[in-house]
């Protein structure tokens, strides 16, 4: 695993820390390599004309930005500091001692600070402990609402390190150094509109001491490129056939939502699975084969709404179709696109089937009204669900999804599935409670369509599992990584209002030419 995959809480970064000073690394020793780090970081954002203005807190996080406070004004930038507290920590004391000696103006009121370009903010990092509150909550109001660049070190202050929740009042910046090993805090939704861009600065802390705090199989990791890239079908092997690259039937779309199986179909097709079968009411066929003519479309016959009636598998007799299902050919079943909820009953059949199911969209809500856990434990195979946190709260009334890396884990838990919990920074987790998380995303995917395609992509990915190699959700963490990469793609050739559904689709390949 590398640096950037790894995931820590408060309390694990404090332990790993205590390690760290323990085998004999002096804390100011540290903290002169992170300032010295975060200095030289700096240097290529501000160029040495401009004026930074220092917030520095009473903790180590202060210390830091101190530390920077004083190589930003040795290299000739012009520096004031920002330190409205009466006790400060031993460390942090002694450099706030030396940069006053130095003459650098610091000031207590905000009333007093002159104009700057930029700021960095070393209120508090990780041992934010309580809601902020009276003169610092009034002063971190007023920075975000100068206009200067707010650069943080480590969290935006007044963010809580594990679930992003703002302690009161935040900082909102438009730069996070994350230090050392991303926090979970930065990985989760809610924080996302304080964060900025956010990147690690690594400073060599050693793997045995990640790995002894946090086990040898971390259970919070973070997609990265290289873990996404390291699970998909290529190079594809050179003696193969189409069954051998997997067989995937999807079963979606109705007469009111015919193109949430295009889409589906398309999401497949860039997989590039050996055999895609497409399952949808009679009416629809003809569209379909006009879309996807390399799938073959198996016609169902159809409520008067125009949803499948019924799935004609094999052993049922019926003039009027011409193909037949047998769910036990197939290497993944992906439900759900477009199905409406005017049938309920396809859903215990297709729970049945006994390879991988992926269910989604309307087969959750169908999933949501016939009681969930029962059904899933049945299972024979692997289920992953892919809901959004409308279909969560309809899955799993009863969790509490403000944080959604422990909402994941316990639906997993509880359901026996991998769910893919949707949104600005989807979370995947298995039954076991191992978590993965997509740290990269745009909103030019809140679009309708969107999750279909990754639906299909899913499925097509997950047929082609070369068992027992690879686990589920370290598939499914790629196929998410996968969609969001060519959504951010998309958007960097088209904008952000530029990613409907279908032009994501055609993104999907390019992403994995660059
Ligand atoms: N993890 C590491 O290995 C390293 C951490 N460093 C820095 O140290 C930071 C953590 O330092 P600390 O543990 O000192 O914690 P912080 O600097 O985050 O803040 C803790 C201080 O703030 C006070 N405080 C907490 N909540 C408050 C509130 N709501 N209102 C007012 N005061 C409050 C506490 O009493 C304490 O004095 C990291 O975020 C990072 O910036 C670096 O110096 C070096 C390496
Ligand atoms: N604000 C956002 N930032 C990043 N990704 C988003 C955002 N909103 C939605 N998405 C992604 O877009 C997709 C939407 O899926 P879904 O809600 O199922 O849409 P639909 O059912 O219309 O296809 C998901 O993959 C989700 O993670
Ligand atoms: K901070």
């Amino acid at each position: 695993m590398t640096k950037e995959q790894f995931v820590v809480t408060a309390a694990q970064m404090r332990d790993i820390e205590t390690r760290i000073f323990t085998a004999g690394m002096p804390v100011a020793a540290l903290m002169e390599k992170v300032g010295g780090l975060i200095f030289q970081r700096l240097q290529t954002i501000i160029s040495p004309d401009k004026c930074v203005g220092i917030l520095a807190g009473p903790g180590h996080n202060g210390g830091d930005a101190l530390v920077v406070a004083r190589e930003l004004y040795f290299h000739g930038y012009k520096v004031w500091i920002y330190q409205p507290f009466s006790k400060l920590k031993e460390l942090t004391s002694q450099h706030f001692q030396y940069v006053q000696s130095l003459e650098i103006p610091c000031y207590q009121q905000i009333n007093e600070l002159p104009n700057c370009d930029f700021l960095i903010d070393g209120l508090f990092g990780f041992g934010l402990e309580r809601e902020i509150t009276d003169s610092i909550a009034a002063a971190i109001n007023y920075f975000n609402q100068r206009n200067q660049p707010i650069i943080s070190i480590d969290i935006p202050s007044g963010l809580h390190t594990d679930t992003g929740e703002v302690l009161g009042t935040a900082i909102q910046a438009s730069y996070t150094f994350c230090l050392g090993l991303w926090k979970q805090g930065l990985l989760q939704e809610q924080a996302l509109p304080y964060i900025g861009k956010a990147e690690l600065i690594d400073f060599h802390i050693p793997l045995t001491d990640i790995h002894a705090v946090l086990d040898n199989v971390p259970q919070i990791k973070r997609i990265t490129k290289t873990t996404a890239l390291s699970t998909l079908p290529l190079p594809r092997p050179l003696i193969t056939h189409k069954y051998k690259q997997g067989n995937l039937l999807l079963i979606c779309g109705s007469r009111r939502y015919a193109g949430g199986a295009i889409l589906t179909g398309l999401g497949a097709r860039a997989s590039g699975v050996g055999m895609l079968s497409i399952a949808v009411p009679e009416s629809l066929k003809m569209s379909l084969v006009s879309h996807l003519p390399e799938a073959l479309i198996i016609g169902c016959p159809e409520t008067e709404k125009g949803a499948i009636a019924n799935l004609p598998l094999v052993g049922c007799v019926s003039d009027s179709v011409t193909h037949l299902i047998d769910l036990n050919s197939f290497t993944t079943i992906a439900c759900g696109p477009g199905l409406t909820t005017d049938n309920i009953s396809i859903i215990p059949e297709i729970i049945e089937c006994e390879c991988p199911l992926i269910l989604d969209a309307d087969a959750l809500n169908i999933l949501a009204q016939l009681g969930t856990i029962p059904l899933l434990k049945s299972r024979k195979s692997a289920t992953v669900i892919t809901p959004h946190t409308g279909e969560f709260k309809r899955l799993f009334p009863h969790i509490d999804y403000t944080n959604r890396v422990k909402a994941v884990q316990a639906a997993a838990h509880e359901s026996g599935a991998i769910v893919l919990l949707k949104g600005a920074r989807t979370a995947i987790s298995n039954p076991q409670g191992s978590v993965w998380i997509n740290p990269e995303s745009t909103p030019a995917l809140a679009r309708g369509g969107s999750g279909d395609v990754l639906t299909g992509l899913l499925g097509g990915l997950l047929a082609q599992i070369p068992t027992p190699e690879l686990t589920m959700e370290d598939v499914v963490a790629s196929a998410t990584w996968w969609h969001s990469q060519a959504g951010i793609l998309a958007a960097q050739a088209r904008t952000e209002l530029g990613v409907d559904a279908f032009t994501l689709t055609q993104y999907l390949l390019p992403v994995l030419k660059r």
